[in-house]
């Protein structure tokens, strides 16, 4: 009894499927090395998470209280997927909100005989290091987005380099190794960031703290993240551990609540009937979607290519989500009978079955905003993407899943601009064609995905990447518990 108490780990995502899913796949493989884990959020977030457990975890949840109308957002609503785009700010600012909620949960643990062997929080919520650090607990944050991605995030929004060129493309000042970053890689709020406005203000609050955890652990692998890995090593000058791919297991997803467009089974046997290598997978994660036009476009170019898809489809920007929706008032005139005559497309509503659609073999390619979930999902299946980025470090995704690893092709970049059917019917064809670039980037997408399994391999006489850094983070963890904890207390270590 007294050993488990010992190994109780913390964990704490930010209120967004695109974090939580990741978070809760960690704890679940981090409970099966023999750890005590509690799983901490939002009460909203943890009655959803509840149908998500494997029937066997001792996985413990707890609540955090949150009242989303105290913070100028509507009742009820406590995750991204809830609220309008417009929105995700206000969320962000309203999460710091729980830092005292925080300190007295862990304050509570600690003198009730459990003190925690460490906290694993989100990459926004950093400020959770000073309450670990105070009751002498290791910290770390997990990066649910991949090395690369991320450091060009973190620069991005740290030094705002685009106030100091006239220039539409230049470099990182702290990131030259990332090459050349154009305007058109900038969300709208980076763009309007002049360090006084709000998204700034609060983003760079949220980054600063980082420096004040113990470490860093990233969903990603080494051996194909090095640049992004390195950037944070010298920049924070913390151990970085790239210990993924953290990903949900099917079971896990088909336990969670949430309302897929369709069944499993029903979407699985429709792609049984169609050909190996003849679909095309189209989403834009959990809290994105394009505007009106652009569902469009991107209907005309369907209509006019003849290719197998599955399109997730959700109401365009501006529309509330979680309000009832027609796709047929957003798709062009007669789309939805054509293709259901044609039997060549399934048009999902809002939610769908992603990794079992990606473990498919008919699936070719995977038209996606390059979340970076998505994109593990995606290139642990084998699944070339073809990138439309719309925000935070999808672009800086996309920029290095094209130029440095090979298994991406652009085909859009954000909600703002218009994109030509024309356009995205040529790069369709070239991703999903037999030969040439689509067939250098199906091999490279096998490739990745054998170095994915190889950093995952576990056997005897043999550890991959990713095993020997979640080792090497756990005993960091425990020798940091051993050290005993010594009020503000940090461990620096170097891997
Ligand atoms: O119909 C759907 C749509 C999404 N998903 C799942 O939802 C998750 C979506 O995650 P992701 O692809 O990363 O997209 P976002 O939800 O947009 O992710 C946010 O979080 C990511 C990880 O931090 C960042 O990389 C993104 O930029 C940020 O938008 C994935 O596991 C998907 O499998 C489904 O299962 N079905």
């Amino acid at each position: 009894m007294e050993e488990r108490k010992e190994k109780m780990i913390v964990i704490f995502p930010y209120m967004a499927q695109g974090h939580i899913i990741p978070f809760l796949s960690l704890a679940l493989q981090i409970e099966k090395k023999g750890y005590q884990i509690t799983f901490v959020n939002t009460p909203l977030n943890i009655k959803n998470l509840k149908q998500s457990l494997p029937l066997n975890s001792s996985i413990r949840l707890l609540e955090i209280p949150f009242n989303s109308s105290d913070h100028r957002l509507p009742p009820e609503t406590e995750n991204t997927d809830s609220i309008p785009f417009s929105l995700t700010l206000t969320l962000l600012e309203a999460s710091v909100s729980l830092k005292p909620a925080f300190r007295n949960l862990i304050s509570d643990l600690v003198r009730g005989g459990a003190p925690p062997l460490a906290v694993i929080a989100d990459i926004f919520f950093g400020w959770t290091a000073e309450v670990a650090h105070e009751f002498g607990i290791f910290h770390t944050i997990f990066s649910s987005t991949g090395g690369f991605g991320m450091a060009c995030y973190y620069s991005v929004w740290m030094n705002l380099p685009h106030n100091y060129t006239d220039s539409v493309e230049f470099t990182l000042p702290d990131f030259p190794e990332a090459g050349l970053i154009h305007r058109t890689q900038l969300s709208a709020n980076v763009l309007a960031a002049d360090g006084t406005d709000p998204s700034s203000k609060i983003i760079q609050l949220l980054l600063s703290s980082w420096v004040d955890s113990d470490g860093i652990l990233f969903n990603t692998i080494e051996e194909i993240d090095k640049i992004g890995l390195y950037y944070f090593r010298r920049k924070l000058s913390l151990p970085v551990w790239p210990i993924g791919p953290i990903l949900l297991s099917v079971d896990s997803r088909a336990r969670s609540n949430k309302v897929c467009g369709i069944s499993s089974e029903s979407c699985i046997n429709w792609l049984d009937s169609k050909p190996q290598n003849s679909v095309l997978y189209i989403s834009f994660g959990s809290q994105h979607t394009i505007s009106a036009s652009q569902m469009m476009q991107l209907a005309k170019a369907l209509d006019s290519i003849d290719i197998n898809f599955i399109w997730v489809v959700r109401p365009p920007l501006g529309f509330d989500m979680n309000l009832e929706f027609d796709a047929v008032e957003w798709l062009p005139e007669g789309f939805l009978k054509r293709i259901e005559e044609q039997n060549r497309g399934l048009i999902i509503v809002k939610w769908a079955p992603q990794v079992e659609i990606l473990l498919h073999k008919a699936v070719a390619a995977f038209l996606s905003h390059c979340g970076w979930n998505s994109v593990l999902e995606s290139i642990s299946a084998g699944v070339p993407l073809i990138g439309w980025p719309m925000g935070a470090e999808q672009f800086y995704n996309v920029k290095y899943l094209e130029e440095e690893v090979g298994v991406c092709m652009e085909v859009a970049r954000g909600t703002n601009f218009e994109v030509r059917n024309e356009d995205i019917v040529k790069k369709i064809g070239i991703v999903m064609g037999e030969n040439g670039k689509g067939k250098e980037i199906r091999e490279k997408a096998c490739e990745v995905k054998k170095m994915i399994e190889n950093g995952g391999r576990d056997e005897e006489g043999y550890k991959g990447s990713s095993v020997r850094a979640m080792e090497e983070f756990l005993n960091v963890a425990a020798f940091f518990g051993k050290e005993k904890k010594v009020r503000g207390q940090k461990c620096r270590m170097n891997t």
